[in-house]
């Protein structure tokens, strides 16, 4: 029997490069653009000499970039051995199907030990399909002549295939990724589905409800995920885009990288079985509070070019720039800090005008969405009103200073995080009738920028306006939920349910 998992893409909205050091926090959204995995036994029936056989079958196919491999997964020491590929693997993958095998190895006593040998000699087949909002469809949308706007991405038949970024990029600029991208994070997605998907199938975790024994797969989902997706990484991020594909929308602080010294020595050839121990054991002490944006606002990204931006690198620059010059970026960082958790703080008051003063917050929410930000003041009628106008003007000064110091941070290190060509798109953005922020999400540069409105109609105008600027408003929104297991294979709901009336093949 398939099992199938969900888990989704996200937007940092504050704490780029911050959130790597512990204490510092930052807000992530997670969205409704979901990343599947797709696993089910390779062979229908056991064949009758594979009880001699020391590995399982492993087949992985990637169908929006036509990519399938064959492997051989060691049942002796869980190492994974490409046999056939069109391509030069998954690594995301390969670290989650060893990961999460040597973990139900680990935590199984000796007869379900022997229960899942036979589940793995039966093969496992794996197939991984992100939504297409994570991926950068303009220049089919430009080539074909078709405007730019969120219809035209909305007529592509689901789960198409992929654009490649060209290797030398006719325009000199640096730091393109493999795949043309929006920035929402599509291997820590894709490394949690697969990891939940396997889990579940192996029968490590349930999933399937929503109660105490839940949180605590939730948390093995998360462990496993993280780990794999560091060591396929080759580094140690914050983590806060493997923590929100688990567990959605959130105030996020790292944690500490030591937890997986023995995952990388495994990288350097300690066996899987005794590091898989340690992570298992390990003190996992990130923080994450539920946190999601407050009602009748509505998150928004919008594309400015095609590919996106390399985190890695940009993170290169600014790890260098503190070194040379630690007064000066420690002192960025100060301020950085605190604008952040001003803008937090903003927000959550926001949220709990919501739920005292409805109507005030209601009212005040709806003139705002058709006037501009130096009119919101002027329009409270009465001190619960002034009270939302003040809380949303707060907010909008905290993301200015974000920004401001966000860029100075890109000048002082070299490298573009709020490059002028995003400066104008936001200021424009933000001096729009009912928006409230813009920005770059997670290291900036020239990734999808996210903007938040306010009210019913902001986000068409916005859509409309970016439009004409040659911005592509992407359909992906703010979407609270984390990791889930699915009905079946997100193909057949799409075709069931007749999504799009027609279709661009
Ligand atoms: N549908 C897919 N099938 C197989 N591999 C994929 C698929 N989508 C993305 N990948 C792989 O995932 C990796 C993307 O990782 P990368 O870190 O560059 O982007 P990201 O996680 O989306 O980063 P960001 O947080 O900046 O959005 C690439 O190696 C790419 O080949
Ligand atoms: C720069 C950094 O803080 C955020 C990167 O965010 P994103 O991948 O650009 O969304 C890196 C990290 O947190 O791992």
């Amino acid at each position: 029997m398939a099992v199938v998992a969900s888990a989704p893409g996200k937007v940092l909205l504050t704490g780029g490069y911050l959130i790597l050091e512990r204490p510092n926090a930052g807000i992530v959204l997670s969205t409704n653009a979901r990343f599947y995995a797709i696993v089910k036994p390779l062979f229908d029936q056991l064949s009758p000499e594979s009880w001699a056989w020391a590995w399982s079958d492993v087949k992985l196919t990637s169908p929006q970039l036509n990519r399938e491999s064959m492997y051989k997964l060691s049942l002796k020491n869980l190492n994974l051995q490409r046999v056939s590929s069109s391509d030069s693997g998954n690594p995301f993958v390969e670290h989650a199907l060893e990961y999460a095998v040597a973990a139900a190895n680990a935590t199984f006593d000796r007869s379900k030990k022997e229960a899942l040998n036979k589940l793995l000699l039966q093969g496992l087949d794996i197939t991984i399909l992100g939504c297409n909002d994570f991926y950068s469809y303009r220049s089919q949308i430009e080539a074909r002549g078709l405007p730019l706007t969120p219809e035209s991405l909305a007529a592509l038949a689901p789960f198409k295939s992929i654009t490649f970024n060209a290797e030398d990029d006719a325009s000199g600029q640096q730091c393109k990724p493999e795949v043309a991208k929006t920035g929402l994070g599509s291997s820590a997605a894709m490394t949690t589905a697969v990891v939940a998907a396997l889990l579940k199938y192996l029968g490590l975790v349930d999933l399937s409800s929503s109660n105490d024994k839940e949180t605590k797969d939730l948390d093995l989902v998360h462990i496993i995920a993280q780990s794999a997706h560091c060591i396929a990484q080759g580094k140690v991020g914050s983590g806060f885009d493997v923590s929100s594909a688990v567990y959605g929308s959130q105030r996020y602080v790292r944690f500490s990288s030591s937890v997986l010294s023995s995952a990388q020595d495994a990288a350097r050839g300690l066996p899987l079985q005794e590091v898989i121990v340690d992570i298992l054991r390990g003190n996992w002490d990130h923080e994450r509070t539920k946190f999601s944006l407050p009602p009748l606002m509505t998150l928004l990204l919008g594309e400015p070019g095609v590919g996106g931006s390399s985190t890695p690198s940009m993170v290169g620059a600014v790890r260098k720039w503190q070194k040379a010059d630690p007064q000066k970026s420690q002192e960025t960082w100060r301020i950085l800090s605190a604008a952040n958790s001003v803008l937090e703080t903003q927000l959550k008051a926001l949220s709990q005008l919501a739920q005292e003063h409805w109507i005030a917050y209601k009212s005040v929410i709806d003139s705002c969405s058709t006037t501009k930000n130096e009119k919101w003041l002027k329009q409270a009628a009465d001190p619960n009103e002034e009270a939302v106008a003040k809380a949303l003007l707060g907010a909008r000064e905290a993301m200015l200073e974000i920004r401001k110091h966000m860029r100075q941070m890109g000048e002082a290190a070299g490298v573009p995080i709020e490059p002028e060509s995003q400066t104008k798109l936001l200021d424009v953005t933000m001096n729009m009738e009912g928006v409230l922020l813009a920005g770059v999400p997670g290291a900036g540069g020239f990734d999808a920028v996210f903007a938040v409105t306010l009210g019913s109609s902001s986000s068409s105008n916005l859509a409309a306006t970016w439009s004409s600027l040659n911005v592509l408003a992407l359909l992906v929104r703010e979407d609270p939920y984390g990791v889930r297991l699915e009905g079946g294979d997100p193909r057949s709901r799409e075709i069931t349910s007749g999504v799009s009336t027609m279709s661009i093949q």
